[in-house]
């Protein structure tokens, strides 16, 4: 079996009235490229601490490669990129590297670190005078300096544009091909469908999903069946129907059977053209599970 890098048992996290996480047990495998998917405030971050050792569950166990996370030793085998940094901003790049990597025994020199992430130009600029995604590119390419064997990704590239953000995932599938594993939140779900294999769904401290990118959508397997119509009432109350929503003369109707509902609109003889049908996007798959935990848990 697969090595368990990191593993949470059962954990609570509470921040005073709030529980940020609520008895969540989840396993991060060697060789794994996981991402961590929830809207705003669902735990993702807290749980990135937790696996870091920078914050302590209220009940339940955390463990870092088979230990306590916050074992100076252990947490030298991780990479992380918290959601902000803040970086000295008199320091160059160059010498910021230099920096992190004398707390590793292994690290990478300045030069290849840089160059793997496409920041060569830039290792004798001040930090200060880097643009923000400048300064978010390097805050990721800090997490790899010291070889880790896993990394936690927390937003990595939030204010990024494309082509940067292109090239960093390219820089973190090399990580995960040269058999690194990842552990990234994201709030961009087109990085999640690009980058991660296994996707954890979490919704108000749960976990409401963990499974395949296929199988999470699979789980929800919400269709989108669009129609024209000569009233909005003409397809209100069709059973089955998860939502409608109206655009000028089209009806899209989302639904989890979409051969049951057209079979339906047929039967009901509902004046309707332009039949389309076609898979949510992930997106949509998200907003279901996490608008539904309990059916989706
Ligand atoms: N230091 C703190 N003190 C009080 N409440 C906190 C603290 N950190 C997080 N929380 C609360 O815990 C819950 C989970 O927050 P967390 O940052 O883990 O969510 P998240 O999924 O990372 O959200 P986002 O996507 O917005 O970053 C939220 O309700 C948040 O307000």
């Amino acid at each position: 079996m697969t090595e368990i890098l990191a593993r949470t048992v059962e954990v609570t996290r509470r921040y005073g009235t709030v529980t940020a996480l609520d008895r969540v047990s989840l396993d991060i495998r060697a060789g794994e490229l996981v991402g961590l998917l929830g809207p705003n405030g669902a735990g993702k971050s807290t749980l990135v601490n937790l696996f870091a050792g920078l914050r302590r569950p209220t009940s339940g166990a955390v463990e870092l490669f088979g230990g306590s996370p916050r074992d100076p030793a252990r947490r030298r085998g991780i990479g992380v990129t918290p959601q902000e940094t803040g970086l000295p901003p008199t320091l160059r790049v160059g010498e910021c590297v230099d920096f992190v990597a004398a707390h590793y025994p292994d690290a990478l020199t300045r030069q290849a670190l840089l160059e793997r992430f496409g920041l060569a130009d830039l290792a004798r600029r001040q930090i200060g005078g880097l643009s923000g995604g400048q300064k978010r590119r390097l805050a990721v390419a800090l997490a790899f300096v010291g070889r880790p064997r896993l990394v936690f990704l927390d937003e990595p590239t939030t204010g990024l544009d494309v082509e940067a953000r292109r090239d960093l995932w390219d820089g973190v599938r090399r990580f995960h091909d040269a058999g690194g594993t990842v552990v990234i939140t994201s709030h961009y779900l087109e990085e999640i469908e690009a980058l991660a294999q296994r996707v954890v769904v979490i919704g108000e401290g749960r976990v409401l999903a963990d499974d395949t990118m296929e199988a999470v959508r699979g789980l929800v397997a919400v269709h989108r069946v669009a129609v024209t119509v000569p009233a909005p009432s003409d397809v209100a109350g069709l059973p089955g129907v998860l939502g409608v929503e109206h655009h000028g003369a089209r009806a899209h109707l989302l639904t989890n059977d979409a051969d049951a509902l057209v079979r339906e609109m047929v039967l009901a003889k509902v004046p309707f053209s332009g039949l389309e049908v076609r898979p949510t996007s992930l997106e949509e798959a998200f907003l279901t599970i996490t608008a539904q935990p309990r059916r989706a848990a």
